[in-house]
């Protein structure tokens, strides 16, 4: 196991991720917890017998309390749905305060296994556990106006770049739900569960779903591939960096101060034209992006984890690594330090009136400010990445991810809405 594969096999365990034992009797997705080998643990025998007995991948939960908020810098989980909202005619900042306040309570409930409160359990994810639900809210630059506030400069509306074939349906929102869990069902049940809380405040803009490699599918924890074969995620920024924080986060002296702790999230939408990709040969694929599709080694040499030479010459001559290759063109070194922490889950959606898949990668990338990450960055690719002749980007939103709640309470945005 590599030192990033520990690292990410850490974390799936470790603090950031709690196991729920005996949780018999609360309402929702709780359960008794079954131990790594099968068996219940002390505390789970001792308790009533009434709930279903959970694997440890059902009963880990993520606090939703903390200095960011969750669905950032955890482990990705398997499940992904995305949702924007629009306010109703007439929902202003009192019916937005209302309205954060009740998705921050359900989102902490949820995130351990508990019926939101003032909701009637409905039993949909009664037998699943929390399966590390975790719950991300953001603002859209629309919402602003509607609350009599600025929005951050940060919220500036994306350059059109080339080749962008958006549609605005599916695109932007005042408010945007990203929703994780390592159980479908679960996932779902809390988006649902969210929308119906949203009633008379917000309406659904849009929806989108994805997937990514489920846990305790490999033997060891492993870098998830895309739709395209490749393994993707490799040179993400660790939390373990020191200048981890410093580009994903917005600082606690940071400019709007209601945004301390926060960060922006860039959501895309990105159709694979699979049919294209899939008629190259491996030799070809590899070059398109500069590493190997097997094994997600750099063409430079080395394995996944090893050191990216862009300098790295062939016996004849030629770079290792192409002109064109999509690592190449968008590295931090080549984009002045331009950086990002992308979290993209695979969509597939059936097929579309001309045969070809409808499915690619909802990209989502979290940075403290989208003008010195995604922006310099998806420029470059857009004019110069070997890849873009076989994607096609049709929907986008940036949002404003306020940092997170702290444990004593409070709710998501409330330094903006009562500032
Ligand atoms: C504007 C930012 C980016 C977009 C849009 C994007 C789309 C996109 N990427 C892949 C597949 C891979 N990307 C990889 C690396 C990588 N991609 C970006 C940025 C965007 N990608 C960055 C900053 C990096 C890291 C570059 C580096 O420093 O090495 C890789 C290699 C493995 C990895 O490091 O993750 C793959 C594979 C697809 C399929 C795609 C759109 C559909
Ligand atoms: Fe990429």
């Amino acid at each position: 196991m590599t030192q990033d594969q520990d690292d990410r096999h850490d974390t799936r365990q470790g603090p950031s991720r709690r196991r729920l034992l005996a949780t018999a009797g609360t309402a929702g997705a709780a359960g008794l917890a079954v131990g790594a080998g099968g068996g219940l643990g002390a505390h789970a025998l001792a308790a009533a017998p009434a709930a279903t007995a959970l694997t440890s991948l059902g009963a880990d939960s993520v606090p939703f309390y903390g200095a960011h908020q969750v669905g950032i810098v955890q482990p990705m989980q398997a499940r992904l749905v995305a949702t924007a909202f629009d306010l109703t005619p007439g929902t202003a900042r009192p019916g937005l305060v209302s309205l954060m306040k009740r998705w921050s309570a359900a989102a902490a409930a949820l995130a351990e296994g508990r019926t939101p409160p003032g909701l009637a359990d409905d039993d949909v994810a009664l037998d699943a556990g929390p399966s590390s639900l975790t719950v991300t809210f953001g603002f859209g630059a629309s919402v602003f106006p509607k609350i009599s506030a600025t929005a951050p400069a940060a919220l500036a509306p994306l350059p059109a770049f080339p080749e962008d074939a958006l549609d605005r349906s599916r695109s932007d929102g005042d408010l945007w739900v990203q929703v994780c869990a390592d159980d479908a069902l679960v996932a779902h049940h809390a988006m649902r569960t969210l929308q119906r809380l949203a009633a008379g405040a917000a309406t659904v803009r849009w929806q989108m779903s994805g997937f990514s490699r489920s846990p305790g599918a490999t033997a060891q924890p492993h870098t998830g591939r895309n739709l395209m074969g490749q393994i993707d995620g490799t040179n993400n920024p660790k939390p373990t960096d020191s200048t981890f924080d410093a580009r994903i986060f917005v600082p606690a002296k940071g400019d709007p101060a209601w945004m301390a702790g926060g960060s922006y999230a860039v959501f895309r939408r990105i159709r694979m034209l699979l049919d294209s990709w899939d008629q190259q040969s491996t030799d070809r694929q590899e070059r398109v992006i500069g590493r190997r599709k097997g094994s997600g080694a750099p063409l430079s040499g080395g394995t996944e984890t090893t050191a990216v030479d862009l300098d790295k010459q062939n016996a004849d001559g030629s770079l290792a690594i192409p002109g064109d290759a999509h690592i190449r063109v968008a590295t931090p070194d080549a984009n002045q330090g331009a950086a990002m922490l992308r979290r993209g889950y695979s969509y597939h959606d059936g097929f579309r009136s001309d045969g070809a898949p409808d499915a690619g990668l909802l990209f989502t990338a979290f940075q403290a400010d989208p003008l010195t990450g995604f922006v310099p960055v998806q420029r470059k690719l857009a004019r110069g990445d070997a890849l873009s002749v076989f994607i096609r980007h049709e929907s986008s939103g940036l949002y404003a991810v306020p940092g997170g709640v702290p444990a004593g309470g409070g709710y998501v945005g409330q330094a903006l809405l009562e500032s």
